[in-house]
């Protein structure tokens, strides 16, 4: 993810939020970045495991090709206690509200799979651009874990795709390989791995060219009603999300999911 203004003053590798991830572990993302203490400048939100800049200071986010984000970090959703998963459903909600209501033109080159947590970030930025390789799917996967997407997942996917896509991939868990993404409107363009970058810096630069004052009040009217549903009720989602989490059968299902990807790594 890019901000525009960063990109603008010449800092496009400057400032990144983030933990790296482990060796050999896969970017669970952008959940690592601290978004509940001092206020966050989405100027700083790149992704996390882009490692740097190349020789003309553009950044080069192939550290941990393969992988977009893959989603909220499962471990901080298991054998935790309530306290924890409240403060870190309150960053999940952070997080998304501070991207998708941000005034910044935020486009999402997409170098990898992007289930669940990683599709509701690239969702929430104004454009995603994403890597044409079979393996990147992207989409909201939750029911396969055997878990509910909260409600505002599922207003930014039916804002994006519609209710009659969403309602189908929704309940089954179903992520978009490249093509059907494009044809359901989940992503805006599907072009080579390596153009990917420089499709996305193009698109930044048709979103930029659109004066500044109109394109962000333009952009704050059309988000402002889903964002207000969640401001709405945040502490209710806060329950909701840890009477949930906490439940012995969901608490199972996420560990059996886990150990499958560890598994199958193996
Ligand atoms: C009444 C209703 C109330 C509703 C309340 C709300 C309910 C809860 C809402 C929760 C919303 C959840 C959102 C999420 O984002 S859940 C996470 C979804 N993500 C996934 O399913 C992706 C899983 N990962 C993969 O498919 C692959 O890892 C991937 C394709 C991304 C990469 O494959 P690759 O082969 O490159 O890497 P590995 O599979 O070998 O993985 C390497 C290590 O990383 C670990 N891993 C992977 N994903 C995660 C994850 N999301 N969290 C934590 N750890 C993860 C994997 O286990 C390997 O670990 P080790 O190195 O330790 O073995």
């Amino acid at each position: 993810v890019w901000a525009a203004k960063a990109w603008r003053e010449g800092d496009p590798g400057g400032t990144r939020a983030g933990r790296r991830p482990r060796a050999g572990s896969v970017p669970t993302g952008f959940l690592d970045v601290d978004v509940t203490s001092a206020p966050l400048a989405l100027e700083c939100l790149y992704t996390p495991w882009a490692p740097g800049t190349d020789s003309d200071g553009a950044p080069t986010p192939q550290d941990c090709p393969r992988v977009f984000s893959a989603g909220l970090d499962l471990t901080e959703m298991c054998g935790r206690n309530p306290a924890h998963y409240a403060e870190y459903w309150k960053a999940v909600q952070e997080l998304w509200l501070r991207t998708y209501l941000s005034s910044l033109v935020l486009v999402a080159a997409i170098n990898g799979a992007c289930p669940a947590g990683g599709c509701i970030i690239a969702l929430a930025c104004d454009c995603r651009v994403l890597a044409d390789n079979p393996k990147y799917h992207i989409g909201l996967n939750e029911t396969l874990l055997g878990i509910t997407a909260p409600f505002w997942f599922k207003d930014a996917y039916v804002n994006t795709i519609g209710h009659r896509a969403s309602e189908q991939a929704l309940q089954l868990g179903y992520l978009f390989p490249p093509s059907e993404a494009l044809q359901v409107g989940l992503v805006d363009q599907v072009v080579p791995e390596d153009q990917v970058l420089s499709t996305a810096l193009s698109e930044m630069a048709r979103w930029l060219a659109v004066p500044d004052h109109a394109r962000q009040l333009t952009k704050n009217m059309m988000r402002k009603a889903t964002a207000d549903r969640l401001l709405r009720q945040r502490d209710a989602d806060i329950q909701n999300f840890v009477s949930f989490i906490c439940r012995d059968s969901i608490q199972k299902s996420l560990q059996v999911y886990l150990e499958k990807l560890r598994q199958r790594k193996g």
